[in-house]
């Protein structure tokens, strides 16, 4: 008998192996290296799968595109794995990411996709799902239900004068700033989005722009992001996270803190009665039909959270590639710039939104860096809940699948000169109906964006806002690894940093 056989014996022997711990490891790890080369063998050979080309680890194992993640280059990694292998590339030993503009609509558009398990349950902040994070249709449908009139249009229009005075007050901040050298638009522009968002859930301003320095909630929204990705490895630390020693659990108890936090600021609201939108309805005891009751305090808080790092990050990072992109082209500045003076005649006023959204130039600049820098930059994973075909190809029930803005949004077709920040693209007639498939920052269907009329409104505000006040330049200092987009689900700058020299227009 060979040394396997043997060991193999023991391990089935009548009680011996318990003394015999050598010959329990030895069989242990020949059963391991057999089960991974089976494994690995029928993820080549004999799955669904496998005759659709991808990166040979990729077929075999999630770790591709996991240590991709780690490394904030995960939609990187898919990118080229598209340029080499083409538009229909199988990136896990399950999964296929599709970069055909077609595949967005087949996949997000259709019930037969639901969000993917492991990706959107760590996506839980606190022990609760709130509306990201819900996988069943059904609850989701109930849930966003409740809260979408809280980011209505209207909601919205009521809301513009509590965001035109945080504006402001960011703006006279960097005009008084910008006296004793560069400003860092990068942590003003995180305060000003918590802030904006804060105050629409909760009725108060924050003031962390105002005071000049972060709002105590923000770190604790720092330390979710490193949670999600832990979870992602590890799903139970949804439980024993706050337990674990050293950095790791320190990420999960500030979490948790925020939650606490959470909760009590939503049970102030209820005895004060918030006037925002967001709260009001809720708190005033509409019921979410799905649960056939009113949401508690910490399912609400729980929503408030996940709106809170939703709501921030990502239109603060799209601000500060706004910035980047435009601050280096002079022409670029110049023709926006030329349409704002037409329009506002005080450079110290906050433009007003209605305006901003017809003016053709400054929504270009906005849609182009949304494309070129989309925040939502990776893939959003979906699971086939029956076999389906996309674009032709047939997705067996379970696969997962997806398309990644930063494929989608560089599509040739659409696109030509993709990697050109060139505004004027979105002003021609040519190729409009292309360049509108192939723009999807704020996803499409019944999961896309909830918050995109505040978005779309803070940034237009925002950005007109300081072009009508500021000539400005970038410091030498900030590099392009600096300016590259760490992809950990909500891109930002690696350097997270973005210094600019700024003079102020007389009028
Ligand atoms: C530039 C700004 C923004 C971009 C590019 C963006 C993009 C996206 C994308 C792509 C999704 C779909 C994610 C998925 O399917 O996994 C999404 C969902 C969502 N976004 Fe935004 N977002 C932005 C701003 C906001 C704002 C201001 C809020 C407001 C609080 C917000 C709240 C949400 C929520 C709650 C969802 C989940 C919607 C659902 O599943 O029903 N987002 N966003």
């Amino acid at each position: 008998m060979n040394a396997a056989g043997h060991s193999l014996n023991m391990i089935l022997d009548n009680g011996h192996w318990a003394s015999r711990p050598i010959e329990l490891a030895f069989g242990a790890t020949i059963l391991i290296i057999l089960y991974t080369l089976a494994t690995v063998f029928y993820n080549l050979f004999l799955h669904p799968l496998c005759r659709i080309p991808g990166p040979p680890l990729a077929k075999v194992s999630r770790l591709w595109a996991r240590v991709g993640n780690f490394h904030g280059r995960k939609s990187e990694r898919v990118h080229a794995a598209h340029q080499t292998y083409g538009p229909v590339v199988r990136v896990g030993p399950n999964e296929i990411s599709f970069a055909d503009p077609a595949a967005v609509r087949e996949i997000y558009t259709s019930d037969v996709f639901v969000k993917e398990e492991s990706f959107y349950r760590a996506k839980r902040i606190f022990h609760e799902n709130h509306m990201f994070s819900f996988r069943d249709p059904e609850a989701h449908k109930q849930r966003r239900k409740l809260l979408s009139r809280g980011f209505s249009q209207a909601a919205m229009l009521d809301f513009e004068p509590n965001m035109s005075s945080i504006i402001a007050t960011m703006l006279d901040q960097w005009a008084a700033k910008a006296v004793d050298g560069p400003v860092n638009a990068y942590p003003w522009a995180h305060w000003l989005g918590f802030d904006i968002v804060y105050n629409l859930m909760f009725d108060e301003n924050p003031g962390s722009v105002r005071a000049g320095e972060p709002h105590e909630v923000m770190s604790y929204l720092r330390a979710w992001k490193p949670t999600f990705i832990y979870k992602e490895f590890m799903p139970s630390l949804e439980q024993w996270g706050p337990y674990v020693p050293g950095r790791v659990g320190d990420y999960f108890r500030d979490v948790q803190v925020w939650k606490d936090y959470a909760v009590k600021i939503v049970q102030s609201c209820r005895e004060k009665g918030a006037k925002t939108p967001f709260l009001r309805s809720v708190l005033n005891g509409d019921k979410d039909a799905f649960l056939g009751r009113p949401l508690t305090n910490s399912e609400l808080a729980e929503e408030c959270m996940g709106g809170m790092f939703g709501g921030s990050g990502t239109t603060a990072n799209t601000f500060i590639y706004i910035l980047h992109a435009c601050l280096q082209q002079p022409d670029i500045v110049k023709k926006l710039k030329m349409e704002l003076n037409e329009h506002f005649p005080s450079a110290k006023t906050v433009p007003d939104y209605k305006t901003c959204a017809n003016l053709p130039y400054l929504q270009a600049v906005i849609n182009e860096t949304l494309r070129l820098y989309p925040t939502i930059i990776a893939t959003l994973p979906r699971t086939a809940r029956e076999t389906a075909s996309v674009t032709g190809i047939t997705v067996p029930k379970g696969t997962i699948v997806g398309t990644q803005n930063y494929t989608i949004h560089r599509n040739p077709v659409a696109y030509p000169d993709a990697e050109v920040f060139r505004p004027e693209r979105w002003l021609e007639k040519e190729k409009e109906q292309a360049r509108k498939d192939a723009w999807t920052p704020f996803s499409v269907g019944s999961r896309k964006c909830v918050g995109i009329n505040l978005a779309q409104m803070e940034l237009s505000k925002l950005v007109a806002a300081f072009f009508r006040r500021f000539d400005g330049y970038i410091d030498p200092s900030v590099t392009e690894s600096d300016m590259r987009m760490y992809d950990t689900f909500n891109a930002g700058p690696a350097g997270a940093k973005l210094l600019i020299h700024l003079s102020e227009e007389r009028y």
